[in-house]
Protein backbone atom coordinates (compact mmCIF):
# COMPACT_ATOMS: atom_id res chain seq x y z
CA UNK A 1 0.00 0.00 0.00
CA UNK A 2 1.49 3.40 -0.64
CA UNK A 3 0.91 5.92 1.64
CA UNK A 4 -1.13 9.40 1.00
CA UNK A 5 0.32 11.91 -1.06
CA UNK A 6 3.09 14.02 -0.63
CA UNK A 7 2.67 16.69 1.72
CA UNK A 8 2.52 20.25 1.60
CA UNK A 9 6.68 21.72 1.63
CA UNK A 10 8.20 23.54 4.13
CA UNK A 11 10.97 26.28 3.23
CA UNK A 12 13.48 25.33 5.92
CA UNK A 13 16.19 28.69 6.82
CA UNK A 14 19.80 28.52 4.11
CA UNK A 15 22.92 28.89 6.24
CA UNK A 16 25.57 30.21 3.73
CA UNK A 17 28.45 29.47 4.80
CA UNK A 18 30.69 31.85 2.44
CA UNK A 19 31.15 34.40 4.28
CA UNK A 20 31.30 32.86 8.38
CA UNK A 21 34.96 33.92 8.93
CA UNK A 22 34.23 37.57 8.20
CA UNK A 23 30.63 37.64 9.54
CA UNK A 24 30.60 34.75 12.22
CA UNK A 25 28.18 36.49 14.41
CA UNK A 26 25.56 37.16 12.04
CA UNK A 27 25.57 33.04 10.47
CA UNK A 28 25.73 32.45 14.69
CA UNK A 29 22.44 34.27 14.83
CA UNK A 30 20.45 32.85 11.75
CA UNK A 31 21.38 29.37 13.07
CA UNK A 32 20.48 29.93 16.18
CA UNK A 33 17.06 31.05 14.46
CA UNK A 34 16.79 27.77 12.62
CA UNK A 35 17.59 25.97 15.63
CA UNK A 36 15.40 27.07 18.02
CA UNK A 37 11.93 27.26 15.13
CA UNK A 38 12.89 24.00 12.99
CA UNK A 39 15.86 21.81 14.33
CA UNK A 40 16.60 21.55 10.45
CA UNK A 41 18.34 23.90 8.18
CA UNK A 42 20.04 23.85 4.36
CA UNK A 43 23.77 24.59 4.46
CA UNK A 44 25.29 25.94 1.13
CA UNK A 45 28.95 26.80 0.17
CA UNK A 46 29.92 24.50 2.45
CA UNK A 47 33.22 24.10 0.86
CA UNK A 48 32.67 20.12 -0.17
CA UNK A 49 32.97 20.10 -4.19
CA UNK A 50 29.95 19.02 -6.21
CA UNK A 51 31.99 16.46 -7.88
CA UNK A 52 33.05 15.09 -4.82
CA UNK A 53 29.49 14.39 -3.42
CA UNK A 54 28.58 13.37 -7.16
CA UNK A 55 31.56 10.33 -6.92
CA UNK A 56 30.25 9.51 -3.05
CA UNK A 57 26.46 8.94 -4.72
CA UNK A 58 28.09 6.76 -7.92
CA UNK A 59 30.11 4.54 -5.42
CA UNK A 60 27.71 4.19 -3.36
CA UNK A 61 25.58 2.74 -6.19
CA UNK A 62 27.60 0.42 -7.09
CA UNK A 63 27.90 -0.69 -3.73
CA UNK A 64 24.08 -1.51 -3.18
CA UNK A 65 23.77 -3.03 -6.66
CA UNK A 66 26.24 -5.73 -5.83
CA UNK A 67 24.71 -9.19 -5.48
CA UNK A 68 22.94 -9.75 -1.50
CA UNK A 69 25.24 -12.75 -0.35
CA UNK A 70 28.47 -10.49 -1.56
CA UNK A 71 27.26 -7.31 0.58
CA UNK A 72 26.21 -9.85 3.23
CA UNK A 73 30.35 -10.50 3.53
CA UNK A 74 30.28 -6.93 4.80
CA UNK A 75 27.28 -6.92 7.10
CA UNK A 76 27.18 -5.34 10.43
CA UNK A 77 29.50 -5.72 13.29
CA UNK A 78 30.53 -3.00 15.83
CA UNK A 79 28.22 -0.58 14.52
CA UNK A 80 29.65 -0.81 10.74
CA UNK A 81 28.91 -2.25 7.84
CA UNK A 82 25.87 -3.77 5.59
CA UNK A 83 22.55 -3.67 6.84
CA UNK A 84 19.76 -5.24 4.80
CA UNK A 85 16.18 -4.54 4.17
CA UNK A 86 14.23 -4.24 7.00
CA UNK A 87 16.85 -4.98 9.60
CA UNK A 88 16.29 -1.50 11.36
CA UNK A 89 12.77 -0.20 11.99
CA UNK A 90 14.12 3.85 13.33
CA UNK A 91 10.64 3.88 15.51
CA UNK A 92 10.47 0.79 17.51
CA UNK A 93 7.40 2.27 18.98
CA UNK A 94 5.37 0.18 16.39
CA UNK A 95 5.96 -3.08 15.57
CA UNK A 96 6.72 -2.76 11.59
CA UNK A 97 8.46 -5.73 9.93
CA UNK A 98 11.17 -2.63 9.80
CA UNK A 99 12.10 -0.23 7.44
CA UNK A 100 12.64 -0.41 3.27
CA UNK A 101 15.68 0.82 3.00
CA UNK A 102 19.88 -0.90 3.15
CA UNK A 103 22.64 0.90 4.86
CA UNK A 104 26.44 1.18 5.05
CA UNK A 105 28.10 2.27 7.86
CA UNK A 106 31.68 3.68 8.12
CA UNK A 107 32.90 5.00 11.30
CA UNK A 108 35.96 7.30 12.62
CA UNK A 109 38.53 6.53 10.35
CA UNK A 110 41.71 6.60 12.98
CA UNK A 111 39.40 3.51 14.49
CA UNK A 112 39.08 4.29 18.14
CA UNK A 113 36.38 2.12 19.88
CA UNK A 114 35.85 -1.48 19.34
CA UNK A 115 34.84 -1.41 15.50
CA UNK A 116 37.14 -1.95 12.77
CA UNK A 117 35.95 -0.21 9.29
CA UNK A 118 34.81 -3.04 6.90
CA UNK A 119 35.93 -2.43 2.85
CA UNK A 120 34.15 -3.51 -0.03
CA UNK A 121 37.34 -5.50 -2.13
CA UNK A 122 39.43 -3.82 -4.42
CA UNK A 123 39.01 -5.98 -7.21
CA UNK A 124 35.49 -5.19 -7.11
CA UNK A 125 35.39 -1.49 -6.09
CA UNK A 126 38.95 0.08 -6.79
CA UNK A 127 37.64 3.51 -5.94
CA UNK A 128 35.48 2.48 -3.26
CA UNK A 129 37.48 3.09 -0.14
CA UNK A 130 39.47 6.38 -1.26
CA UNK A 131 36.43 8.17 -2.20
CA UNK A 132 34.47 7.25 1.13
CA UNK A 133 37.56 8.24 3.22
CA UNK A 134 38.50 11.99 1.25
CA UNK A 135 34.39 12.42 1.56
CA UNK A 136 34.42 11.33 5.74
CA UNK A 137 37.32 13.85 6.10
CA UNK A 138 35.50 16.43 4.27
CA UNK A 139 32.03 16.28 5.84
CA UNK A 140 33.74 16.11 9.59
CA UNK A 141 35.60 19.06 8.78
CA UNK A 142 32.48 20.79 7.90
CA UNK A 143 30.89 19.82 11.30
CA UNK A 144 33.33 20.68 13.11
CA UNK A 145 32.99 24.24 11.79
CA UNK A 146 28.97 24.32 12.16
CA UNK A 147 29.78 22.92 15.69
CA UNK A 148 31.62 26.04 16.51
CA UNK A 149 29.05 28.45 15.18
CA UNK A 150 26.43 26.43 17.07
CA UNK A 151 28.52 26.90 20.13
CA UNK A 152 28.69 30.83 19.22
CA UNK A 153 24.93 30.49 18.37
CA UNK A 154 24.32 29.42 22.15
CA UNK A 155 26.45 32.63 24.00
CA UNK A 156 29.64 29.97 24.04
CA UNK A 157 33.45 29.63 23.09
CA UNK A 158 33.72 28.81 19.78
CA UNK A 159 35.71 25.61 21.13
CA UNK A 160 32.98 25.08 23.93
CA UNK A 161 31.89 21.23 22.34
CA UNK A 162 36.04 20.53 22.40
CA UNK A 163 36.33 21.51 25.73
CA UNK A 164 33.34 19.84 26.97
CA UNK A 165 34.87 16.44 25.85
CA UNK A 166 32.74 16.04 22.96
CA UNK A 167 34.35 16.47 19.84
CA UNK A 168 37.92 16.35 21.46
CA UNK A 169 37.62 13.26 19.93
CA UNK A 170 34.55 13.21 17.48
CA UNK A 171 32.72 10.28 16.94
CA UNK A 172 31.56 10.87 13.37
CA UNK A 173 29.77 7.48 11.40
CA UNK A 174 28.96 8.56 7.91
CA UNK A 175 25.95 6.10 6.96
CA UNK A 176 25.06 5.55 3.08
CA UNK A 177 21.24 4.78 2.75
CA UNK A 178 19.66 3.15 -0.20
CA UNK A 179 15.73 2.76 -0.47
CA UNK A 180 14.75 0.43 -3.18
CA UNK A 181 12.11 2.10 -5.36
CA UNK A 182 9.05 -1.22 -5.65
CA UNK A 183 7.02 -2.11 -2.50
CA UNK A 184 5.96 -5.61 -2.02
CA UNK A 185 2.36 -5.74 -2.44
CA UNK A 186 1.48 -5.44 1.39
CA UNK A 187 -1.45 -4.33 3.79
CA UNK A 188 0.81 -2.88 6.15
CA UNK A 189 2.50 0.74 5.41
CA UNK A 190 6.10 0.45 5.09
CA UNK A 191 8.58 3.61 5.80
CA UNK A 192 12.02 3.95 3.66
CA UNK A 193 12.76 5.29 7.23
CA UNK A 194 9.83 5.56 9.96
CA UNK A 195 9.55 8.71 11.93
CA UNK A 196 12.49 9.27 14.33
CA UNK A 197 15.29 12.11 16.26
CA UNK A 198 18.72 11.63 15.41
CA UNK A 199 20.58 10.60 18.43
CA UNK A 200 23.38 12.54 18.46
CA UNK A 201 24.53 16.25 18.18
CA UNK A 202 24.63 17.37 14.57
CA UNK A 203 23.16 15.36 11.03
CA UNK A 204 24.92 16.16 7.75
CA UNK A 205 22.77 14.90 5.09
CA UNK A 206 23.06 14.50 1.38
CA UNK A 207 19.90 13.56 -0.68
CA UNK A 208 19.32 13.18 -4.49
CA UNK A 209 16.53 14.28 -5.80
CA UNK A 210 13.93 11.97 -5.62
CA UNK A 211 11.23 12.97 -2.97
CA UNK A 212 10.42 11.69 0.36
CA UNK A 213 11.92 13.16 3.67
CA UNK A 214 9.71 14.43 5.78
CA UNK A 215 9.76 16.62 8.79
CA UNK A 216 7.25 16.93 11.88
CA UNK A 217 7.61 20.24 14.06
CA UNK A 218 5.69 19.40 16.81
CA UNK A 219 6.92 16.22 18.03
CA UNK A 220 4.01 15.40 21.06
CA UNK A 221 0.99 17.58 18.87
CA UNK A 222 -1.45 15.39 17.84
CA UNK A 223 -2.30 14.91 14.81
CA UNK A 224 0.79 14.77 13.98
CA UNK A 225 1.49 16.87 10.87
CA UNK A 226 4.10 16.13 8.16
CA UNK A 227 5.83 18.80 5.78
CA UNK A 228 8.20 17.85 2.81
CA UNK A 229 11.62 18.91 3.10
CA UNK A 230 13.29 19.88 -1.07
CA UNK A 231 16.25 18.51 -2.35
CA UNK A 232 18.44 21.39 -3.02
CA UNK A 233 21.35 21.14 -5.08
CA UNK A 234 24.78 20.92 -3.63
CA UNK A 235 23.25 21.89 -0.18
CA UNK A 236 23.55 19.47 3.02
CA UNK A 237 20.07 19.08 5.23
CA UNK A 238 21.79 19.81 8.53
CA UNK A 239 19.66 18.59 11.53
CA UNK A 240 20.18 18.47 15.19
CA UNK A 241 19.77 15.30 17.28
CA UNK A 242 18.73 14.81 20.98
CA UNK A 243 22.42 15.28 22.44
CA UNK A 244 21.67 18.46 21.77
CA UNK A 245 18.47 18.99 22.46
CA UNK A 246 19.65 17.57 26.00
CA UNK A 247 22.46 20.00 26.24
CA UNK A 248 20.09 23.18 25.21
CA UNK A 249 17.10 21.93 27.82
CA UNK A 250 14.82 22.09 24.11
CA UNK A 251 15.91 25.55 23.51
CA UNK A 252 17.23 23.92 20.36
CA UNK A 253 15.17 21.02 18.20
CA UNK A 254 15.75 17.65 17.76
CA UNK A 255 12.82 17.21 15.07
CA UNK A 256 11.26 14.20 13.98
CA UNK A 257 11.38 12.97 10.33
CA UNK A 258 10.93 9.83 8.33
CA UNK A 259 11.74 9.31 4.79
CA UNK A 260 8.15 7.82 2.65
CA UNK A 261 8.48 5.49 0.14
CA UNK A 262 7.45 7.10 -3.51
CA UNK A 263 7.69 4.03 -5.50
CA UNK A 264 11.57 5.63 -6.38
CA UNK A 265 14.18 4.43 -5.70
CA UNK A 266 16.33 6.72 -3.47
CA UNK A 267 19.81 7.35 -2.03
CA UNK A 268 21.31 9.12 0.53
CA UNK A 269 23.99 9.66 2.94
CA UNK A 270 23.75 11.10 6.41
CA UNK A 271 27.21 12.19 8.50
CA UNK A 272 26.23 11.78 12.45
CA UNK A 273 28.32 13.87 14.11
CA UNK A 274 28.33 12.48 17.75
CA UNK A 275 30.56 13.46 21.01
CA UNK A 276 32.48 11.13 22.47
CA UNK A 277 30.64 8.13 24.05
CA UNK A 278 32.47 9.39 27.53
CA UNK A 279 31.11 12.71 27.13
CA UNK A 280 28.42 13.61 29.83
CA UNK A 281 25.76 15.41 28.29
CA UNK A 282 23.58 18.03 31.10
CA UNK A 283 21.74 20.59 30.47
CA UNK A 284 23.98 23.92 29.66
CA UNK A 285 23.76 26.46 32.79
CA UNK A 286 22.26 29.05 30.34
CA UNK A 287 19.70 27.09 29.48
CA UNK A 288 17.56 26.49 32.96
CA UNK A 289 16.65 28.21 35.75
CA UNK A 290 14.65 27.78 38.96
CA UNK A 291 11.06 28.05 36.91
CA UNK A 292 12.80 26.05 33.72
CA UNK A 293 14.64 23.20 35.45
CA UNK A 294 16.46 20.78 33.56
CA UNK A 295 14.27 18.27 31.92
CA UNK A 296 16.21 15.61 31.23
CA UNK A 297 19.40 14.27 33.73
CA UNK A 298 22.64 14.03 32.97
CA UNK A 299 23.88 11.07 30.65
CA UNK A 300 27.18 9.66 28.62
CA UNK A 301 26.78 9.98 25.13
CA UNK A 302 27.60 6.68 24.22
CA UNK A 303 25.56 4.67 27.15
CA UNK A 304 22.10 6.56 25.68
CA UNK A 305 23.12 6.70 21.95
CA UNK A 306 23.88 2.13 22.45
CA UNK A 307 20.59 2.55 23.97
CA UNK A 308 18.49 4.28 21.09
CA UNK A 309 21.05 1.74 18.26
CA UNK A 310 20.01 -1.41 20.11
CA UNK A 311 16.00 -0.48 20.18
CA UNK A 312 16.09 0.22 16.26
CA UNK A 313 17.91 -2.88 15.13
CA UNK A 314 16.21 -6.48 14.83
CA UNK A 315 19.36 -8.51 13.94
CA UNK A 316 21.56 -7.71 17.03
O1 LIG B 1 17.56 9.44 3.81
C1 LIG B 1 17.21 10.47 4.36
O2 LIG B 1 16.86 11.47 3.70
C2 LIG B 1 17.16 10.57 5.86
C3 LIG B 1 17.86 9.46 6.60
C4 LIG B 1 17.77 9.59 8.07
O3 LIG B 1 16.96 10.31 8.62
C5 LIG B 1 18.69 8.84 8.94
O4 LIG B 1 19.42 7.98 8.44
O5 LIG B 1 18.73 9.11 10.16
FE1 LIG C 1 17.51 10.66 10.69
Amino acid sequence: MYPPPMAKSLELPVIDLSSSNSNSISIANSIRKACTEYGFFYLINHGVEEQLLQNVFVESRKFFSLPLEEKMKLSRKEDVGFSPIYAENLDPSTTSKGDLKETFHIGPLEGYGSHVNQWPSIERLPSWRFVMEEYYQKVLSVGKRLSSLIAMALNLEDDFFEKVGALDKPYGFLRLLHYPGKMEATEEVVYGASAHSDYGMITLLATDSVPGLQVCREKVKQPQIWEDVKHVKGAFIINLGDMMERWTNCLFRSTLHRVMPTGKERYSMAFFLDPNPDCMVECLKSCCNDSSPPRFPPIRSGDYLRARINAAYYSL
